[in-house]
């Protein structure tokens, strides 16, 4: 499959191109602590989705014969996109579910989540003056979800989100999903900065380890879904309660490294 990137031309007009090369620094500057460019994860860190992922897990449970699971345990099962949602939700009785399983519940899964994707979503408290307290340190904002085009970009608009965002990297607009690092990459390139001129804000394992390989600063929000796990193991440079406490680290973070 050809890379391709999704970036915005203009406010709510998302555009899909082919991508050159990404960018790989060798040795990124990690004591440079300005940031012209900041990543921002979307499930569990700008959005609080799982009500909507839920219902339509357990309506694709319900279509193939399978008791509803708690939310919680489907939080869990949330992370790595949407595949591995359907595979991990599938499979929560403990049997692996078959190749023709996890392609009908797919195609099931995706039909609900068409129809119930911003029903229950909600805003995390502090997102929309966190966003607004980038915008007056001058940085360039982008997305960078494991959530598929189809499902990102509408709930980005219908959240009145989608002006804020300079790029929108989805989970299939790279070859590779995170933690793999090239979405990163691709939203730096579209965003004109190097891996190590960004700041990464996410919730989940994905998110520092994708962050990591990149060579860039991430923070981690504690009120996600990480995969059922505490974010006090994840490998992150601070644990922030919201974004505008986000911002406030990097502002401290680039004033720290100016009066060094
Ligand atoms: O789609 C997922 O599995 C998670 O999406 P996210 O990368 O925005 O957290
Ligand atoms: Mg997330």
């Amino acid at each position: 499959m050809t890379p391709a990137w999704g970036t915005r031309t203009r406010p709510g007009n998302f555009t899909i191109h082919p991508a050159a090369d990404p960018v790989r620094p060798l040795s990124p500057a990690r004591d440079t602590m300005h940031f012209p460019g900041i990543l921002f994860d979307l499930d569990g860190t700008l959005l609080d989705t799982i009500p909507d992922l839920a219902d339509a897990a357990n309506a694709m449970r319900q279509d193939m014969g399978l008791a509803p699971l708690a939310q919680d345990i489907i939080a869990t099962y949330v992370g790595k996109g949407v595949e591995q949602l359907v595979i991990r939700t599938l499979g929560h009785e403990g049997t692996p579910a078959s190749v023709d399983m996890v392609m009908r519940g797919l195609a099931r899964y995706q039909d609900h989540y068409r129809a119930l994707n911003g029903q229950r979503s909600r805003l995390y408290p502090g997102v929309l003056a966190g966003l607004e307290a980038f915008r007056e340190q001058g940085a360039r904002l982008a997305v960078v979800t494991n959530k598929g085009t189809e499902f990102a970009i509408p709930l980005l608009r219908q959240m009145s989100l989608d002006g804020y965002f300079d790029a929108v990297v989805c989970g299939d607009t790279c070859e590779r999903k995170k933690p793999d690092p090239m979405p990163l990459f691709h939203a730096c390139d579209l965003l004109g900065i190097t891996p190590a001129q960004a700041l990464f804000i996410g919730d989940s394992i994905n998110d520092a380890l994708a962050a990591n390989a990149a060579g860039m600063r991430v923070l981690a929000l504690p009120y996600g879904y990480n995969e059922g796990h505490p974010v006090q193991s994840l490998p992150v440079d601070a644990i922030v309660d919201s974004i505008v406490e986000a911002a406030q680290w990097a502002a401290d973070a680039t004033s720290q490294t100016e009066h060094a």
